[in-house]
């Protein structure tokens, strides 16, 4: 794999900061649902969750989610899979208190996507996407190879976007209802429009 190792990635608000083709800068800045998208483009649609449980937030995430340093979070990591092809690697994550042991809205969610329960209602508000290139040695590089089982072939960096949902409803307890979402786009996203191109 080329290009640096970066343990944090640069975020930028424009999607020209990820350098990637144009099909794929389309998938990035992919308003509303990417869930909703990925289920059009495919037959068969799947949440496959890895994990979900606390765990110390990542460097470039803590500011994010308006922490001094990495601190306790709620973490939830799946990958989105279309007609079994995993495509998309997520990591979302909810400052929480440190007492605390769960967070209701993901103990609930299982394998339904985050993006269908939270994004038809109407007190959730997204906040601006921000763009990367996560590269080798990136945690989330890392995390993502580990969920997929092996690197893609001439992997130079993915292509990554995030975004803060706000999410009134699940104010719970001293939990401001805010979730960092960040979504990385496995090459295997391209597949999906020549698939759905060969289809029609
Ligand atoms: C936010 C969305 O939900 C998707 C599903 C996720 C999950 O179930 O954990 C995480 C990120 C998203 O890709 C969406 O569909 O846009």
């Amino acid at each position: 794999m080329r290009g640096g190792s970066l343990r944090q990635a640069r975020w930028q608000p424009h999607v020209n900061a990820v350098r990637a083709p144009a099909l794929m800068r389309d998938w990035l800045t992919t308003p509303g649902s990417l869930t909703a998208r990925l289920i059009a483009h495919s037959r068969a649609f799947r949440v496959q969750r890895l994990r979900q449980a606390g765990a110390l937030c990542l460097p470039d995430e803590a500011q994010a989610i308006g922490l001094p340093r990495p601190r306790h979070v709620w973490e939830r990591e799946v990958l989105l899979r279309c007609d079994g092809r995993a495509v998309v690697y997520a990591h979302t994550v909810v400052p929480i208190s440190s007492t605390a042991t769960d967070w209701p809205l993901f103990s609930a969610l299982g394998e339904r996507s985050l993006g269908t329960t939270l994004f038809y209602d109407p007190l959730v508000k997204r906040g601006e996407l921000e763009f990367a290139r996560i590269r080798a040695g990136h945690p989330l590089m890392q995390r993502a190879l580990a969920a997929l089982g092996h690197e893609p072939a001439g992997l130079a960096g993915l292509a990554a976007r995030r975004s803060h949902l706000y999410a009134r409803r699940c104010v719970y307890r001293r939990h401001q209802g805010l979730l960092l979402v960040t979504e990385v786009f496995l090459p295997t996203v391209l597949d999906l429009v020549a698939t759905a191109t060969h289809r029609t």
